[in-house]
């Protein structure tokens, strides 16, 4: 089967299960302990931000590039959905290793074609706000739409900047999905503030700024994941670029490259807290992106007394990657996360608060607000289900507070519910796998959003 009957394929299934949300939902999958500790050696997908910007830039430039290691995800199938109902030509085939490879010919000057309907651009996020500042220089109007959950994240923080550069919103003012934005090929450069540390918001500002009139610029509050600024370059962008602060100069254009996306940095720390918490475990992950904006969980683990190293082994394109090992300790001890560090582990902090659960001590995470508007709100998530674990957590404005209790014993017959995100399907999934009892996930099938092998992966290293 191609990529593309595959695709049509999955979204007729996702449309099966999706369009009865009751059933979706009271569908429990049983989540057994691991019958030994996890060990040997995993390589995990590849990076779902690194794989979505192939996508895109690829759309977006002239010729055909080709693409590898690219992860077959239900997210990454939006955005390359995305920009086949625009108008590139994408041909992507299944490889051994379950990535997609292949190559994508992109608009380059002509620009996206009208599409039929509107995009769906499904559960991601990313795909919806990069494809904004993506459509901000082009003469036509998209209607963009989403899931249960897109449709509730917050759109004005892209649409406000792109207005500043001339692009048009519908209905005025939109806040949420789903919207209409129509493009002008004469957008004028901005130099914004950004509120939040967010590398969406920061490449959609700068995909538009690359065909604005002037310089374009982001200043953030914290730095946020830079591999945007790390990739255009090799499109032929000249990107200006400090932890913080990127600016791209305008009338520039994008030219067809190769992309081998490496391992995804998020998914790979469901593997390294798996192996935290599981005893007697020792893994490594092999090829994983081990780019500073995105390996604070590592950090966090190292502070809280985990055995875990980074030993780097080479790069894809200009993403350092390495391996990374983690064998269990009996004793981790909290920490303090603070706020500049939050966006280098955002979508780590389930999996951490559940590691922090069975520490010695308090672990404060400091300004997590960004967690509420994610998939779901992941702050009352977190707190629900560590209440369920016995332990006292708690939120204090934007800060996460955890006592843990060494030695936790978790109680039987639990029900997690993942409210269809991802991140929270396999952070509880983990007390099943690691702990003593089962345990039992509502829609543990949201996995399929960023890791769909991931329950055949944390297997295999336990057998
Ligand atoms: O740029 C990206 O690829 C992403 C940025 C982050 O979101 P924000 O930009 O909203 O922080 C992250 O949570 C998301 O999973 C992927
Ligand atoms: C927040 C996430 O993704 P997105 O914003 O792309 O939906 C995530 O993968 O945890």
């Amino acid at each position: 089967m191609s990529i593309n009957d595959q695709l049509a394929f999955v979204v007729r299934n996702d449309a099966a299960t999706s369009a009865d949300p009751v059933v979706a939902a009271e569908q429990a999958t049983l989540i057994e302990p691991l019958a030994r500790p996890l060990s040997g050696v995993v390589r995990v997908p590849g990076d779902k931000s690194i794989s979505h910007r192939s996508v895109l830039f690829s759309a977006m430039a002239e010729g055909a590039s080709h693409v590898s290691g690219v992860l077959d995800s239900a997210d990454v199938r939006s955005s390359i959905g995305a920009v086949r109902a625009l108008g590139a030509e994408v041909n992507l085939e299944k490889r051994p290793d379950g990535s997609l490879a292949g190559d994508i010919r992109g608009w380059g000057g002509l620009g996206p074609s009208q599409p039929e309907g509107a995009i769906d651009c499904g559960n991601s996020g990313t795909t919806v706000r990069l494809l904004m500042g993506v459509l901000a220089s082009w003469d036509i109007t998209v209607e963009l739409t989403g899931d249960d959950s897109l449709r509730r994240r917050p759109m004005r923080r892209i649409a406000a900047p792109l207005e500043l550069m001339g692009a048009r919103f519908a209905p005025e003012g939109a806040t949420t999905l789903p919207l209409s934005i129509t493009g002008t090929r004469g957008l004028a450069a901005i130099s914004y503030d950004s509120p939040v540390a967010s590398a969406q918001l920061k490449t959609a500002i700068l995909l538009a700024g690359i065909f604005a009139s002037g310089t374009t610029s982001v200043h953030e509050p914290a730095p946020s994941r830079n591999h945007t600024e790390l990739m255009l370059p090799g499109f032929g962008v000249d990107v200006e670029a400090a932890p913080g602060e990127a600016s791209v100069a305008g009338g520039q254009s994008l030219h067809a490259c190769d992309v081998d996306v490496p391992g995804d940095p998020s998914s790979a720390a469901f593997m390294a807290c798996a192996a935290a918490l599981r005893p007697d475990s020792t893994i490594d992950i092999e090829n994983v992106s081990l780019n500073e904006a995105r390996i604070g969980f590592a950090r966090v683990l190292e502070r809280m007394g985990a055995d875990i190293t980074l030993k780097p082994t080479g790069s894809a394109g200009e993403e350092p990657c390495g391996t990374i090992s983690v064998s269990y300790v009996e004793h981790l001890r909290s920490c303090e996360v603070v706020g500049r560090e939050i966006a280098s582990l955002v979508d780590e902090i389930p999996v951490l608060a559940l590691v922090a659960a069975h520490a010695e001590g308090t672990t404060v995470f400091h300004e997590v607000g960004e967690l509420r508007v994610k998939e779901t709100d992941r702050l009352a998530a977190i707190l629900e289900g560590l209440s369920k674990l016995g332990v006292r957590a708690w939120a204090e404005g934007d800060d996460l507070h955890i006592e843990g209790k060494p030695g936790l014993v978790v109680p039987e017959g639990l029900v997690f519910d993942s409210l269809g995100d991802h991140r929270l399907a396999m952070t509880w999934s983990l007390v099943g796998f690691t702990g003593a009892h089962p345990v039992s996930i509502r829609d543990f099938e949201a996995v399929r959003v960023s890791y769909p092998g991931f329950r055949a992966d944390i297997e295999r290293l336990a057998k």
